[in-house]
């Protein structure tokens, strides 16, 4: 079960108890029964699950709650606090500091992406000033060290290991000292994998892991595995101190629910989830955001996040600013293309809005929808200054339409569609209209000043009606003190 579709299962199971005229232990079994089947076919645990009931039956004790008390919210609000709990294991992992030498030691099954995500996570933290490097201390797969050799060198990230050296340890060593004296802060090694979790690689893993001391021990888990994440995440945590766990294929048809299993079995945080199999699809992973996504609540800190990452940094006031005032010009959508061929799918920025997914650049899809959106960008070359900037699409009559065709040598309907996908995107746009925008690092700020009429705007509206509409939503807010919209809801407060 793809997680999205976990998500729904648990939106749905919520919003049928919140049509209940009256919530009694019935309605409240049949919601979490529903809840519980929808996690147990995500493969996660069956003792994570039973747990969980067991622990929101408790807390919310129906008959114990005064007349008048919001027993909606209350059962929502478990459920919320109690996926977080399955996702945090209570102690943060070790953060490594910029500046300062960090070894950082990847191991995994073959296969698990784990090669990928070394990279990923060098280029991630190269991105934001870091002094990666990567070792390939993997002397099991043929090709590894050729695999890291590429993808480093595409990411201008220095590297090393050899095509001649047979003992990873050796490697690993080598690795490390040189890099240290290369004054890197974070040296990533990669380790082998092995198709089962085998004596061997174990003991090769721990000799690797004593010679180069890390400071970090991450497991790369792949997220299709299901219920035997449990387990397997558990191998690997008795023979190395794995700290860190990095879940990857999130994008793939995923039983999501291992990322939940791995976290219990290692005690330690996801800190990372590999969202496919480009180098920038790699997500920091919170647990309060994920889990509002999970329940279609959206994920504004991520968003914003996106926005600072994906759009370059001398167009981002402007662009901030123009989201605020809701006035999406055909030009703004040029230069959003320009940034999405040059940065990657902006798609992955629309999906963390609450209510929908990525629909410009559809997963899988993303070589038509890059040629789609160089197709609209020539037929945007064709146009006048006047009408890149207006807002107003009218200005687009029918002979200005066939002349934009002529002069871009594209037939009419082509011009259409492009205008049809400026529309759509001005009407998601406008509904950020008057939302004030917060520099880097204020995430929480801008949910204090999401106000109940943006709040209504943008969130999907099965959810609206759940929470009882405008007038429930504003009560809502009341109640929460409108300390944090998305933490607030929830009870879960600043992030
Ligand atoms: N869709 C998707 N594919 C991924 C992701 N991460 C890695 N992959 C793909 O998974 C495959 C295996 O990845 P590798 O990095 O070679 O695996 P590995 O675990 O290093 O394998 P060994 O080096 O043999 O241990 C490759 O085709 C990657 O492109 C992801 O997040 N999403």
């Amino acid at each position: 079960m793809v997680l999205a579709q976990l998500g729904g299962s648990i939106s749905r199971a919520l919003q049928q108890m919140s049509n209940a005229t009256i919530i009694d232990e019935k309605v409240l079994s049949e919601c979490l029964n529903e809840i519980s089947r929808a996690l147990l076919q995500a493969d996660v645990q069956f003792k994570m699950v039973r747990d969980m009931q067991a622990n929101i039956k408790r807390i919310v004790n129906l008959d114990d709650l005064a007349a008048g008390h919001n027993k909606r919210r209350i059962i929502q609000q478990a459920i919320f606090n109690e996926l977080c709990k399955m996702l945090d294991p209570g102690k943060p992992s070790f953060i490594p500091k910029k500046g300062k030498t960090s070894v950082i030691m990847f191991v995994g099954l073959q296969g698990s992406g784990k090669t990928t995500t070394c990279t990923k996570y060098a280029y991630y933290h190269q991105k934001k000033g870091w002094k990666p490097a990567l070792v390939c201390a993997d002397t099991f797969r043929a090709g590894a060290f050729d695999q890291l050799k590429q993808n480093a060198t595409k990411a201008k990230i220095p590297f090393y290991g050899s095509y001649t050296e047979s003992d990873p340890v050796k490697i690993a060593i080598e690795g490390v000292e040189r890099f240290k004296k290369e004054n890197c802060d974070l040296i990533i090694v990669d380790t082998s994998g092995r198709h089962k979790q085998e004596a061997a690689l174990f003991e090769e893993m721990r000799q690797v892991s004593e010679a180069t001391k890390p400071n970090l021990v991450i497991f790369v888990m792949d997220s299709s595995i299901g219920q035997a994440a449990f387990d397997q995440a558990q191998a690997f945590k008795q023979s190395v101190a794995v700290g860190a766990v990095i879940v990857t294929k999130m994008d793939g048809h995923a039983k999501g629910g291992g990322a939940l299993s791995a976290v219990a079995a290692t005690k330690s945080p996801v800190i990372f989830i590999g969202t496919g199999e480009h180098i920038d699809e790699f997500e920091v992973f919170d647990v309060k955001p994920f889990v509002s996504r999970l329940l279609g609540m959206g994920d504004w800190s991520g968003f914003m996040d996106k926005i600072h990452e994906v759009v370059p940094t001398d167009q981002q006031p402007e662009l901030l600013q123009k989201l605020s005032e809701g006035s999406f010009t055909l030009r703004l959508m040029y230069e959003q293309f320009q940034n999405i061929l040059k940065m990657g799918p902006i798609g992955q920025v629309f999906s963390m809005l609450p209510g929908f997914s990525a629909e410009l650049m559809p997963k899988g899809h993303e070589k038509e929808s890059q040629a789609k959106i160089k197709r609209y960008m020539t037929m945007m070359d064709s146009m006048t200054n006047a009408e890149l900037d207006s807002t107003n699409p009218k200005l687009m009559n029918e002979s200005r339409v066939i002349r934009i065709a002529r002069g871009s040598g594209r037939p009419v309907r082509d011009v259409m569609d492009m205008l049809e996908e400026y529309k759509r995107l001005a009407k998601i746009w406008s509904k950020m209209k008057g939302l004030k925008i917060p520099k880097k690092g204020e995430m929480s700020a801008l949910s204090r000043n999401m106000n109940v009429q943006h709040m209504s705007k943008v969130l999907p509206p099965q959810l609206l009606k759940q929470v009882g509409g405008v007038g429930g939503l504003q009560s809502l807010m009341k109640q929460m003190g409108s300390k944090d919209m998305i933490g607030g809801m929830f009870g879960g407060g600043d992030r």
